[in-house]
């Protein structure tokens, strides 16, 4: 059994979620309680559902943490919510902020935290799973406060694919999924970002004695072998 000390989605009455110059400024996440769709900013709240969950965050542009995802949800059970799924989703759902995203992926920047949350918490509310990994997400301090302030919780732990530039140029160029950012220009664009305002976060959860750094560079039965044991020794340390 795992077990998590402290999650509990506790909103914050007095939450406003900045992104200078958006207009997605306001935090509308909706709860969704007996059909219901509430503002968070008008709960005062705890999402029972949550109590006792883990969450992992999962960290590394194109290093193949997808990949790796996919492996530690076929072992350990795991409820994969990928970020820039969801918000893919959103752009070919065509809903309110589907331009919006789209022009921020095209250019390689960041979605607001108040979208991106939003997603990510409406996956989770509406999951049986109490085993979460975000992949993808935090991609900036405002990114992980946000969460963090909305959620009043921290990840139980953090994984970093550590990839080398050049390797992982070489696996998105061929990734061959028709994804918009795919292209050198975007990339560029995209490590850019992950220097400037992700790293920052990976440094966050490394001084917090959470954070687990994987060598992504080897094949994907090699990288999951670094990764097993982290899930594994959580699992035993829960039983
Ligand atoms: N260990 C590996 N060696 C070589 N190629 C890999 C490895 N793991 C994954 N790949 C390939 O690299 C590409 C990127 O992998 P994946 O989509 O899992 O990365 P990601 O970290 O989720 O990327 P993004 O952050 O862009 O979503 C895919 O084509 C995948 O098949
Ligand atoms: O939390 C997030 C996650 C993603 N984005 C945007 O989506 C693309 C693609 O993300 P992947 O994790 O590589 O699938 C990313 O470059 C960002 O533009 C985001 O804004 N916030
Ligand atoms: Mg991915």
């Amino acid at each position: 059994m795992w077990k998590r000390a402290t999650a509990t989605l506790k909103s914050s009455l007095s939450l406003h979620i900045t992104n200078e110059g958006s207009k997605y400024n306001a935090f509308h996440c909706h709860r969704f309680i007996s059909g219901s769709p509430l503002h968070f900013q008008e709960m005062n709240g705890i999402c029972p559902k949550h109590v006792d969950s883990v969450i992992t965050f999962v960290l590394g542009p194109g290093s193949g943490k997808g990949t790796q995802c996919a492996r530690i949800v076929e072992t350990f059970g795991f409820k994969h919510l990928s970020a820039g799924d969801l918000l893919r989703k959103e752009v070919v759902s065509a809903t309110e902020y589907g331009t919006m995203i789209l022009d921020t992926i095209r250019e390689g920047k960041i979605v607001p935290s108040a979208v991106t949350v939003k997603l990510i918490l409406r996956e989770m509310e509406s999951s049986d799973n109490h085993k979460f990994l975000i992949d993808g997400f935090p991609r900036s301090e405002e990114n992980r406060i946000a969460f963090e302030r909305i959620t009043g919780s921290e990840p139980d732990f953090v994984l970093f694919f550590d990839c080398p530039e050049e390797e992982m140029v070489k696996r998105v160029l061929s990734r061959n999924q028709g994804r918009i950012d795919d292209n050198i220009d975007t990339i560029k664009k995209r490590l850019k970002v992950f220097e400037a305002l992700n790293l920052p976060v990976v440094d966050h959860y490394e001084r917090r004695g959470k954070l687990h750094r994987i060598n992504a560079v080897g094949t994907e039965d090699e990288i999951f072998e670094q990764v097993r044991p982290v899930f594994a020794a959580c699992e035993q340390t829960a039983a």
